[in-house]
């Protein structure tokens, strides 16, 4: 456009043309030059140099302008993102205190629901979860019942035992139902996977015809509930928690498998000297393991007359010399039965080995924990090379041992007659209330009650000699056994009261624990245990297999109050009388059904475990690293 402007001005101007005819003058065309050179707007002429240094000058000024412009720009933009950033934040924290408001408000509502909840909860409920902690943290301090070398490389055996014995072919074939029936019959429940059938009768157990032979002469015509359930448990290979009352045949139920299988391993391959044993029965009393090895020997006498190898057993308790079991040591032996002390004393000094032991039975297994002996026995199943089929017996057995006895067992089968810590029936219990200072003239007239033979009771040694002291003085043919007697004096006490020789037994609760007299006709509880398991298996010394007994028990304002109202409970459950003055304590731990709610530790039903005794002793023997209890002493009682 300027180079145009710039050609218009430099032509020379036109000049107009003139004729001499009158003309009317003609406009000129228009010019377009001369229009321009007659608009003022058109713009002036600026030299080229001029225009360059304008055009130059400008596009600088452009310059500038556009990078002030970009610095506005990009001011305004970032005002803009601070803007932006700002909303943001403001955005988040409106987020974040609505997602805060939201989370209080459920926290609020969860505790609003908790506590419709709660309300809405019994006080037993209440009471039960409260237990269920105090339980739980009682078992977590617990170990593991199984050997160190297990625990510590991880072997966690998972496969029952293997075994050659087979239900016969009659009774497998029988229908769950029918099955169910004989145990409903005999009150029996089981539990646990594939249990193997009860059988109600030895024959059919395919025990060896001397074994039958025996059984009748010692009138043992047909098995008891525990037996006829347990035995085809224990004969399968099974592991198993066998709960039945006092006097109803347990020792039996555990006794014969292992004769079972020493004979099947003796008749495998004879053993030789420093071989065996092939089985293990661990009792917490000498006692009562003495009793037991000579229920076994009997039975293997029994087997070898009848034409069978012979199956030898050896006695491992405290206060005995081994060199009297010289000759079965020399021999090689295929049962033990033993008290842990000195049977882990034994193994540690390497007098024989569990290399070959396939079976571990613990007869009255509860009391054997309480008394601690559980470390014992944790050490015990550490010298075990390979897995075993572990059995645990007792008339007492609170859920709290049952659970922690499963970490030692596998795919076990339990099996309960009646309530773990229930009285036998065959017992006809009385409580009276004899004030102190008249209990040992009233002891004479309640020994009136029966004929002999009595065992009485007292938790105190020196009241055990106190008493026996009386009764000889009043002519009472009476002899004593407590922790504190050596052993030849136990050894002679229970001899001679077995015998028929001596009348009466003083005995500290030790004697208690699964003694079998026969044809106790009275127990006199001097005193009343503190805990009711014991006070069940006091008086389970009489009405032992078919027969019955009584038991008599004094009370007065000495026994806690917690003790009468577990015997109060106790006394109802068994269908006995229960005397006014225990009707009369209050229970205030009862459930809303106005039945008690009982403890889950010791299985007492007139307490919870809030209150137990038994814990409570067992957390003071804790603080003091106590071990065992104190009358099972040294080498097992
Ligand atoms: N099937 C049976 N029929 C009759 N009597 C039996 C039978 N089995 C065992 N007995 C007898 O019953 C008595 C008690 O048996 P055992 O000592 O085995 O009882 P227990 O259940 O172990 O008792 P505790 O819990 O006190 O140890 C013994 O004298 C025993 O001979």
């Amino acid at each position: 456009m300027a180079d145009t402007v710039q050609d218009q001005q430099e032509q020379p101007a036109q000049q107009p043309t003139y004729t001499r005819r009158r003309r009317t003058p003609t406009p000129p065309p228009p010019d377009p030059y001369a229009i321009l050179d007659e608009d003022e707007s058109a713009p002036l002429y600026v030299p080229l140099k001029q225009r360059r240094a304008q055009l130059v000058s400008k596009l600088a000024a452009k310059g500038t302008g556009g990078a002030a412009a970009a610095a506005e720009k990009r001011k305004r933009e970032e005002l803009e993102e601070e803007e932006k950033e700002r909303e943001r934040d403001e955005e988040e924290a409106r987020r974040k205190k609505r997602e805060a408001q939201t989370l209080l408000m459920e926290a609020q509502e969860v505790k609003r629901q908790k506590a419709i909840e709660e309300s809405a909860k019994t006080e037993q409920q209440k009471r039960e979860e409260e237990e269920a902690k105090i339980l739980a943290a009682q078992e977590a301090t617990r170990k593991k019942l199984a050997g160190a070398e297990e625990v510590a490389k991880g072997i966690v055996y998972t496969e029952r035992m293997k075994a050659t014995w087979r239900p016969p072919h009659y009774i497998r074939g029988k229908s769950e139902e029918e099955l169910e029936a004989i145990r409903d019959k005999f009150h029996i429940l089981v539990s646990g996977d594939d249990i193997p059938p009860p059988i109600p009768n030895f024959r059919d157990m395919k025990l060896p015809k001397p074994l039958l032979e025996y059984l009748k002469k010692k009138k043992i015509s047909a098995p008891t509930p525990i037996q006829l359930q347990g035995l085809p448990v224990a004969f399968s290979g099974r592991d198993m928690i066998g709960i039945a009352f006092t006097g109803s045949g347990k020792t039996l139920a555990f006794s014969l498998p292992l004769l079972m299988l020493a004979l099947e391993e003796e008749k495998r391959l004879p053993f030789m000297q420093g071989e065996g044993p092939v089985g293990i029965i661990m009792c917490p009393s000498r006692e009562l393991a003495r009793q037991t090895f000579e229920g076994l020997n009997e039975m293997a006498r029994c087997l070898e007359q009848g034409g069978y190898p012979q199956v030898r057993s050896l006695l491992c308790i405290g206060g005995i010399s081994m060199a009297e079991q010289g000759q079965t040591l020399a021999n090689g032996f295929h049962m033990v039965v033993a008290t842990p002390g000195r049977l882990q004393d034994m193994l540690e000094k390497r007098k024989f080995t569990l290399n070959q032991c396939k079976y571990l039975c613990m007869d009255e297994a509860d009391r054997m924990i309480d008394m601690g002996f559980e470390e014992d026995v944790r050490n015990i199943l550490s010298f075990f090379k390979h897995q075993r089929q572990t059995l645990l017996f007792s008339a007492t057995m609170p859920k709290r041992i049952q659970d922690f006895a499963q970490s030692a067992l596998v795919q076990p089968i339990l099996v309960n007659v009646g309530r773990a810590g229930a009285a036998s029936l065959n017992i006809i219990q009385e409580v009276e209330y004899v004030k102190q200072e008249a209990k040992m003239v009233y002891l004479l007239e309640c020994l009136q009650k029966t004929a002999p033979p009595v065992i009485i009771f007292s938790d105190n040694k020196n009241e055990v000699d106190d008493i026996q002291e009386y009764l000889l003085l009043k002519g009472v043919e009476a002899v004593a056994i407590h922790g504190s007697k050596t052993q030849e004096e136990r050894e002679y006490a229970i001899k001679s009261f077995k015998s028929g020789k001596k009348d009466v037994m003083v005995a500290s609760g030790v004697a208690s624990k699964g003694l079998d007299f026969s044809e106790i006709q009275h127990v006199i509880n001097f005193t009343m245990p503190k805990e009711i398991e014991d006070y069940t298996h006091q008086i389970g010394r009489t009405g032992r297999g078919d027969k019955t007994g009584i038991a008599t028990t004094f009370i007065n304002m000495q026994t806690p109050e917690q003790t009468l109202l577990d015997l109060k409970y106790l006394l109802m459950e068994a269908k006995q009388k229960v005397p006014p003055f225990l009707l009369s304590i209050e229970d205030p731990n009862v459930g809303a059904d106005g039945k008690p709610i009982g403890c889950t530790n010791c299985g007492g039903l007139g307490h919870t475990i809030r209150n137990c005794p038994k814990l409570e002793e067992n957390q003071r023997r804790t603080m003091a690293g106590i071990g065992r209890g104190g009358d099972s002493g040294g080498g097992g009682w």
